[in-house]
């Protein structure tokens, strides 16, 4: 896998370094490495060049560089991996990413989106018309947030470990993304293949047991395809975590947020196009074309992704937790892990939890809602109504649910997009950072602030931060939700799905761009302080003593066991797992309150909107307690608000002087790094 930085612009680096990085031969690499991996004090570019500070030359001390296979024995050899480990601090990954770099790292989760959406919107008409009874259609609905409760932790916990040269992540997306691809192609298929199969043994295809099979197949396959995807969606959350500095894990998240928006849409732009008679060559039905869309869309932008971006050598990390096997080993490791989640993490989680009731029936009975709106005044009109006439009636009633869906999609986007030029940014500390003063050569880690203020700066609301405006979108759910009772027009109904698209397009990013940060920071300087051991020279080529070593193979270091996929895998239960409740809650309030079809003055899914309203306002009583910036000492952060930091990209005058300003203790503490919400056209 070649170097992404060396393909795509970064900020973070003089042109000259990737220059350098480009046209570095293994060969001149060795040869220099030796002598530049040494501390040496030279001129900084990234300072002005006007700096004497001390820098290693990461010129012989990138990933790719064959003196640091970790495992080479060599005493040199051993030198270097330390120098670079040290290094880390200041590593490729930790600077400030272009948009390019972001794009790339990012797509992969719109072709998923893809999926996703043909998946839900396609995928009950598609049994349905297998034959696939109404009822046991909840069968299949439950194996979403099943295969999101287990698979993604799971997932994570594995990719966590996994200690492949070309990175954690990328065996599972690219693994993930193949099954998804074949899941999709044999479910679209199933018909063909299974009717085909028993063909050959001469059954007939109308039978009921070739009919029964090709059900009970297609939702064998529909399983697998749940599994698939989580596995490819726990991998690429992960991947961002770990590739996105910790300072631009809110913007990499917004651009995540504003794929999965686009993929959402264009998988229902594609549902309602007539694909067999454009695309015929895909498949003669509709199911078949949206498949094989999907499957591309999926399998170019997760090649894409992995082609262009590169992960850490996982190797670099030491060895791996051993987990002990088994299914009770899992759920142990879960529930130690979920004990100990770092506390934004947590907070998150609660929040998720108490969302998600909500969120789930408006996801899944929103066209229903608006279904029956839109049916009442004609089933009022005439109660006695032929089935016919019945079915023509709920056919145009779905066509307008459909329609508020696609409003529902666009807000959304249109909310990823724009919202954040609106956000006030918050802040970090960056563990990654040099700690520097001025007079020994200036913080490069303040690179940030060198920015001129924009025109987009202007755009930003004082105070108005990410978690304020996650918390305002659930509030407004809520209105939204209870509104639902009420409303008794299909455009007011609309209007009321459009504005939960602002929550949704908040949901897609707001709880990612928190935890995503806390895990990065703390990932940071879980590298940090393995850069401070490899230093020792009583530790071993992983930076741990045998001491360590074994604690760590016993798991007893438990706390270093939990990195972005288990932590997110775990945020996914929080996702998921609440999702099952809200089936079985809405099953029974749907009991209790539904009419027969076709007759006038059912409510009920408008009860569960509401109730589900309710959860999603507690939810934003948790966010209320979430802080915005977790990490940012009260003297710091008090300092930045005062002007006596640089707490907006100023002049480099301005920025020298407030350091200049600030005591040594604080200005070590301030290594702070704006956390930019903003849309990317600052780059
Ligand atoms: O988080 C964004 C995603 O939310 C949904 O996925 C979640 O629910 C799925 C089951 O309904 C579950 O399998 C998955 O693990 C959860 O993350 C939604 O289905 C996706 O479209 C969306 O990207």
């Amino acid at each position: 896998m070649t170097s992404s930085l060396a393909a795509i612009p970064d900020r973070g680096h003089p042109a000259g370094d990737s220059q350098r990085q480009q046209t570095s031969t293994p060969t001149n690499q060795s040869a220099k490495g030796k002598e530049q991996a040494k501390l040496s004090r030279t001129g900084n570019p990234s300072s002005g060049g006007n700096d004497r500070q001390p820098v290693f030359d990461t010129d012989s001390l990138n990933e790719q560089s064959p003196l640091l296979s970790p495992s080479s024995g060599s005493g040199e050899d051993d030198g270097f991996i330390r120098a670079q480990a040290l290094d880390n601090g200041e590593d490729d990954h930790q600077a400030t990413k272009s948009v390019w770099y972001l794009i790339l790292l990012t797509i992969s989760i719109g072709g998923l989106q893809i999926a996703w959406s043909v998946e839900m919107s396609n995928g009950s008409p598609y049994l349905l018309s297998l034959g696939l009874s109404k009822s046991l259609m909840a069968l299949v609905w439950i194996a979403g947030p099943l295969s999101g409760t287990l698979v993604q932790p799971y997932v994570g916990m594995l990719s966590d470990n996994c200690r492949l040269s070309w990175g954690k992540r990328k065996p599972f997306m690219l693994g993930g993304a193949a099954a998804t691809i074949i899941s999709l192609m044999f479910l679209a298929w199933t018909k063909d293949i299974v009717g085909g199969f028993f063909g050959v043994f001469g059954a007939d295809p109308e039978s009921a047991f070739v009919k029964n099979s090709i059900i009970v197949i297609a939702v064998l396959w529909v399983y697998i395809l749940d599994f698939a995807i989580n596995t490819v969606q726990a991998a690429i959350r992960a991947f961002i975590v770990d590739c996105a500095p910790s300072h631009q894990q809110e913007v990499a998240n917004a651009m995540a947020s504003r794929f999965v928006g686009i993929g959402n849409i264009a998988g229902y732009l594609a549902g309602y196009t007539d694909l067999p008679s454009v695309l015929w060559f895909l498949g003669d039905t509709q199911f078949k074309d949206l498949c094989a869309i999907a499957s591309i869309a999926l399998g170019v932008t997760v090649v894409a992704t992995c082609i262009f971006i590169r992960e850490r050598d996982p190797r670099l990390e030491g060895p791996p937790i051993k987990d002990k096997p088994g299914v009770l080993a899992f759920f142990n490791k879960i529930f130690t892990s979920i004990q100990r989640l770092p506390p934004q993490t947590r907070k998150v989680c609660e929040v998720q939890f108490c969302a998600w009731i909500g969120f789930f029936p408006m996801l899944f009975y929103t066209s229903s809602y608006i279904g029956e709106i839109y049916a009442e005044p004609y089933l009022e009109a005439n109660p006695n109504m032929t089935p016919e006439e019945l079915d023509r009636l709920y056919e145009d009633a779905t066509r307008e649910g459909t329609f508020a869906l696609l409003i529902f999609a666009i807000t959304s986007l249109a909310t990823n997009v724009f919202l954040p030029f609106f956000i006030a940014p918050t802040y970090t500390t960056q563990p990654g950072s040099a700690v520097v003063s001025p007079d020994e050569g200036g913080p490069s880690s303040l690179k940030d602030y060198d920015e001129e203020k924009s025109w987009l700066d202007y755009l930003v609301i004082p105070g108005f931060t990410l978690r304020r405006a996650w918390m305002l979108a659930q509030i407004l759910f809520t209105c939204s939700m209870l509104c639902t009772v009420f409303v008794r027009t299909v455009t007011a109904a609309t209007v009321l799905i459009g504005l939960v698209g602002i929550t949704w397009a908040l949901t897609l990013w707001a709880p990612w761009a928190i935890i995503s940060a806390e895990i990065s920071r703390r990932d940071e300087e879980r590298r940090q302080q393995r850069a401070q051991r490899m230093l020792s020279p009583t530790r071993g080529m992983d930076g741990y003593n045998s001491d360590e070593a074994r604690e760590l193979e016993s798991g007893e270091d438990a706390e270093a066991a939990d990195q972005a996929g288990v932590i997110l895998g775990i945020h996914n239960m929080a996702i998921a797992a609440p999702q099952i409740i809200a089936t079985l809650l809405s099953s029974v309030i749907f009991q209790i309150f539904q009419k027969p079809r076709g007759e006038p003055g059912d409510h009920s899914i408008a009860i569960v909107l509401a109730l589900g309203g309710i959860t999603v306002l507690i939810s934003a009583f948790f966010i209320h307690r979430i802080r915005d910036d977790p990490d940012v000492p009260a003297d710091i952060m008090s300092a930045v608000e005062d002007g006596d930091a640089p707490s907006r990209p100023g002049t480099a005058r301005s920025r020298t002087r407030s350091h200049e300003q600030l005591p040594r203790a604080s200005l070590e503490r301030a290594t702070l790094v704006r956390n930019k919400s903003f849309g990317g056209m600052e780059y």
